[in-house]
């Protein structure tokens, strides 16, 4: 049974698991460490963790399971210091990064049999980093990899499970070979595309400066990744070198195939482009939160004056519905409301709308 958990890395990853942990099983002494102390006395104020350590590697042989939760260049560094720190016998070792074929080789060569290691990966997140932005339920719905070396057994895995269970994220189980080819085009590919437009509408801004206002739109949301943690991002970029030159390849040819569609105006072909893309896409599950999680958004017709975004967000006070984020749409033409609301759940924004309809006479809209 598991009593005690010593969690490396105390930001959004670290922070949310140990808070779903605390909520699901009180008991559970969860004791936590991070490089930065003010993270450290954040998690311990807001009931993450029990106790603080204040080194890396305090007395561990009362531990029944470790959680690394740290950027994944750290977490390596850290599995290989591990070889040598006196563990409890059949203590379970797990991380959460992004990655998973070079950490679980190192944990492969330097913890080999004598530590049982399960590469794991929550597939949830977001932009923001830190302990403040950690929540219990960050991995509802979300996947959950694990990807357990051949020195683990079912029972290692159900026990893992077992503590995961108040994320109450949907675990399966990959190789992380696999992990690392499929994440690539569903979640490091695209940051790095997120990242491409943001410098191809900047360099549009000398000779365009309207470009900057006329991106808060749509641009604004297909961008909204490449405002994650730019080292945390490196990170994962060295880490899985393999499978995105393959994905660059791929998408120069993409672009190509499509350049040449525009070149040669085949309007049939880009017509099948689209709709290929449109079918692939709506065909994608809806409730499932993914790797680059979605909001639940609510437009909602307002007239535009001062005191509108009071006005809304009081109703929703009155009922307790809380939101995520608000915005003005500034330009009226892609949309059809100028707020936009978004919410953490599909709950959410359907009590928003009951909300909104009960108080006032606004439209509101679902894309
Ligand atoms: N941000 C996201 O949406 C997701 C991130 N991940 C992975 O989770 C891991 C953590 O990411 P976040 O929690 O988002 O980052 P974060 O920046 O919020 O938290 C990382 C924490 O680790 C601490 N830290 C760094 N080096 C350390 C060391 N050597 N010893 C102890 N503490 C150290 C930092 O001070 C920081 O508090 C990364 O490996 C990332 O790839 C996985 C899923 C989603
Ligand atoms: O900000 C976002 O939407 C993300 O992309 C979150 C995320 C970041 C890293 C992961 O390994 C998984 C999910």
């Amino acid at each position: 049974m598991v009593k005690k958990i010593y969690l490396i890395g105390l930001g959004l990853i670290g922070g949310s698991i140990a808070l779903s942990i605390k909520k699901h099983d009180p008991a559970i002494h969860i004791l936590g460490f991070d490089i930065n102390k003010d993270q450290a006395n954040l998690a311990k104020k807001i009931g993450a963790i029990d106790e603080i350590s204040f080194t890396l590697f305090p007395d561990l042989t009362d531990v029944d399971m470790i959680f690394i939760s740290t950027p994944v260049q750290q977490t390596i560094h850290i599995i290989e210091q591990l070889e040598n720190v006196e563990l409890k016998k059949d203590v379970i070792i797990t991380d959460v990064g992004s990655t998973k074929v070079k950490i679980v080789e190192c944990a492969n060569y330097y913890l080999n049999s004598r530590i049982k290691f399960i590469g794991g990966h929550p597939m949830a997140g977001s932009h923001k980093s830190g302990i403040l932005a950690a929540k219990p339920h960050l991995f509802e719905n979300a996947f959950y990899i694990l990807t357990p070396s051949k020195y683990v057994t079912s029972e290692d895995l159900n026990q893992l499970k077992s503590i995961l269970s108040g994320t109450k994220a949907n675990i399966i189980e990959m190789t992380p070979e696999e992990h690392d080819k499929v994440t690539g085009v569903i979640s490091h590919f695209p940051h790095i595309v997120a990242a491409s437009l943001v410098y191809q509408a900047e360099s549009y801004e000398e000779n365009y400066p309207i470009v900057k206002r006329l991106a808060a739109g749509g641009f604004r949301d297909i961008t909204r990744i490449a405002s994650s943690n730019p080292s945390m991002w490196r990170d994962i970029l060295l880490h899985n070198k393999g499978p995105l030159l393959e994905l660059f390849d791929e998408w120069i040819t993409e672009m190509e195939r499509i350049k040449q569609y525009v070149k040669d105006e085949d309007a049939n072909q880009l017509f099948a482009y689209f709709a290929h893309a449109k079918q692939y896409r709506d065909e994608l599950p809806e409730k499932q939160k993914g790797a680059i999680p979605s909001f639940y958004d609510l437009f909602v017709d307002v007239p535009d004056y001062p005191g509108i975004i009071s006005e809304i967000t009081g109703y929703l006070a009155k009922e307790e519905i809380s939101l995520t984020n608000i915005r003005i749409i500034e330009t009226r033409e892609e949309i059809y409301g100028v707020l936009r609301l978004s919410f953490q759940t599909e709950q959410d924004r359907e009590l928003a709308i009951k909300c909104i309809g009960k108080y006032s006479d606004y439209d509101t809209f679902i894309i």
